[in-house]
This record gives C-alpha cells, structure tokens and sequence, in this order.
C-alpha cells in the first residue's frame, strides 16, 4: 500500500479536477453566448422648455413610472408577404362559416314576383347581419326603386343591383389610407391603438408591423399595455419574428403613457418610419382606463403627433360595439377601425354601422388568427365577399 500512495495520490487530485473543470467549463461559456436580458435606452429627457405644463398628466420622467427598456430579440426574421389583395382570402373564410348574408339575399331577390313580405323579409335579413335600422331600410328603398322603375326580374340583373347598392352602403369614396409617414420633418409616424378587452388590439399591432415591414418600413413597437402582465411578452414576440423592437416597461402595472412616451422618443432618435402602440384593453364605462387614455395621447403628442388612432372592433360582439365606439371617438380622436374576427361571423354589416356611428372609415379588416390575416378594407371587394 505504501508503494501505491506516491503515485495514487496525484491521481485522485487530476480525476478531481477533470471533473470540476468539465461541470464548469461549459456553463462559463454558455452564460457568456447568453444575450442581456434587457437594454436599457438613454434615460427619457424632459420635453423642450416652453411645453404645456399639464399638472394631471404629469411627463413620464416625474412619474416615478417605468424606466422603460428595449428589448431587441435575436432569431431568424421572417419576411412577409405585401397585404396588398388579402381581402380576397374573406369569400374563403366566409364560405366555410356558411356565410348566410349573402345567400340569403339572393335566395329572396331571384324570386319571380318580389312581394311586400319578400321585402320585408330583405330588410330583416339585413338588420340580422347588424347593418342597422337606418342603413337597411336606405338600401331597400334605393333597390325597390330600381327593380321597379328598370322593371328588372332577371336573378342576375338584380345581383347586380344588390351588389351595387352595398358597396353604396359601404362607401367607396371614403379616405381609407392608413396615416403611417411623419406628421413632421424628423418625426416617425405613431399609430396609436385602443379597444375593450380580448378585441384583437396586440395582435392587430404585430400583424400591422408584418404589413409595415412588408412595405419596406422601420418600425418600433411600444408595448404601452402594461395592465396585462403578458401584453408586453406577446408584442415582443410578434416583433421579434420581424427584426421589430419592441419598447416596454420593466415592471408590471406602470405607467402606460411614459412607456408610449419612451416608445416614440426611441423611434424617433433611432429615425424609424413608424411606431405602433399597444394600449391595455378597457371598458368605455371605466372612468379611469379612459382619462388614462387621454393622457396617453397628450404626452406622446409632446413628442410627435399622432398620425393614426385606430379603434379595434371584434365583428362577433356585433351592436355591442356601437357604443364603444362611440365613446372611443370622444376620448381618443378615432380616425381609424379595424374590425377583427370578420371570419368569425356571418354579420359583415357591423362595417356599414360603425363607420355611420362615428363618421370614420373601416381600414383594416382580421381575418383570422394567421400572421398575415389582416387586410387592407376595400368597399368593393368586402362586398364581393359577403355575395359569394
Ligand atoms: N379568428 C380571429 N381571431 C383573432 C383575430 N384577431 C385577433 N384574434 C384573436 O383574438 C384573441 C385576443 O387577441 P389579443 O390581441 O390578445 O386581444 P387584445 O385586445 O390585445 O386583448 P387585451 O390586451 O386583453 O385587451 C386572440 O386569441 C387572437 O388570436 C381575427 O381577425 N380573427
């Protein structure tokens, strides 16, 4: 035994430290390949000396709020396709949930002699579909006149007609441009988005910056949802698939409006084309959500204009969504809808009855939980559409 112990010994010590060079090795290496978690941005300025002193909305830096951060996230960028044409993909997606407004518009309308009841049995059809009182009886006034002043009874000449009379009703000569360039020299275009819970709002904005990116545009999101602890985590996500950042709080519950804020002070140091924000879905009753939206929009307007605020609608929630809508418009400045889950519901006439409750135009339709299930809305073709 004593023979072995001189070399023995050595031997124990280089096993032992194999094996701790072997554990620890790796790991150094690996935490070293490991990105930061976070990025923290310049520390947000006071705006110019000479800005509108608002007490109750007080600037994100006296807040106390966020110190917002950057989170740019590595991993292979997708390139989506333009939306240019997408609207088509709705026919599909209505035929399979046996799109009823059309059909059954047509099925009374190629009846030989249209009756009293026939009529009336058209106008019913249309306020099931959620066009709305005022709308539906203006569309069968105009089409009673037409089939009999023309005389027409041919099946096909009164599709026509219908067909006519609906993109009326939808309103072609509406401005459905989305605002994305500048209001300023030097200024991104900031696209502010809002809705009640659950309508589609995140991930309207991760598949617009798909729209944008498509288009060839720089792009910042803000994650300006700071209510929903996973808002900010699903952005990011959605802007990551894309080579988007995304600008967001570094804890939950902060202040949205210093997070829009630092959102749009990022885009426009980093001379991005548009930044889109997220806002926490809130219910037009509750007093607080909605004052916290109207500041929102007063501190990032100190920073750049608003070019676009696009109210999000779900389609299924039908004449519920009148009156949110309304009541967005007073707080937000609405000049946009995006109407979501249009796949989800045989009733597109919810279209024709929000852009009459607030005077502006549908821009943009969902049509689907898909990446790129977001359309550019275009009167005729959503017409085309609904008859099949
Ligand atoms: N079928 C369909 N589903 C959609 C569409 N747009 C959004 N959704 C789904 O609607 C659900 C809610 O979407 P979110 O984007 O999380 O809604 P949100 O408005 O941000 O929600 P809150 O932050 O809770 O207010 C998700 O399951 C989406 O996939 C659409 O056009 N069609």
């Amino acid at each position: 035994m004593t023979d072995v112990l001189p070399w023995l010994i050595p031997l124990i010590v280089v096993v032992v430290l194999g094996a701790v060079a072997a554990y620890v090795l790796p790991r150094t290496r690996r935490d070293a390949q490991q990105p930061p978690a976070v990025d923290r941005p310049a520390v947000a300025e006071q705006p110019a000396a000479g800005a509108v002193a608002e007490h109750e909305t007080p600037l994100p830096d006296d807040d106390a709020g966020p110190s917002p951060v950057e989170a740019r996230v590595a991993s292979p960028i997708e390139h989506p396709e333009p939306a240019a044409g997408r609207l088509v993909r709705l026919r599909d997606r209505l035929a399979r949930s046996g799109s009823p407004l059309g059909a059954r518009l047509l099925a009374v309308l190629s009846r030989d002699h249209l009756t009293e009841d026939d009529w009336d049995e058209l106008e019913e059809t249309l306020l099931l579909a959620d066009v709305g009182a005022g709308p539906a009886g203006e569309l069968i006034d105009a089409l009673r006149t037409r089939v009999r002043v023309q005389g027409v009874s041919d099946p096909a000449a009164v599709r026509t007609m219908l067909r006519e009379e609906l993109i009326a009703l939808v309103d072609p000569t509406m401005d459905r441009t989305l605002h994305t360039d500048g209001a300023e020299p030097g200024t991104p275009g900031v696209v502010l988005v809002v809705g009640v819970n659950g309508t589609g709002k995140t991930t309207t904005v991760g598949k617009l910056a798909r729209v944008l990116v498509a288009e060839g545009k720089a792009v910042v999101l803000g994650a300006a949802d700071t209510f929903r602890a996973a808002a900010a985590d699903q952005l990011q996500t959605w802007g990551s698939r894309v080579g988007v950042p995304t600008v967001r709080a570094d804890r939950d519950g902060a202040d949205p409006a210093a997070v829009a804020f630092d959102a749009v002070k990022q885009g426009k140091a980093d001379g991005v084309d548009v930044v889109l924000v997220d806002t926490a879905g809130r219910l037009q009753n509750k007093a607080g959500l909605m004052d916290e939206l109207g500041k929102i929009t007063r501190v990032v307007t100190r920073e750049a204009p608003l070019t676009e605020v696009l109210l999000v609608l779900d389609a299924t929630t039908g004449q519920n969504g009148m009156q949110q809508a309304r009541v967005f418009g007073e707080v937000a400045g609405v000049t946009g809808i995006v109407l979501t889950k249009l796949d989800g519901t045989a009733k597109g006439g919810i279209v024709v009855a929000v852009q009459r409750a607030l005077g502006v135009p549908v821009k943009l339709v969902g049509l689907g939980e898909g990446p790129d299930d977001l359309a550019p809305f275009d009167a005729a073709q959503f017409v085309d559409g609904i008859l099949g």
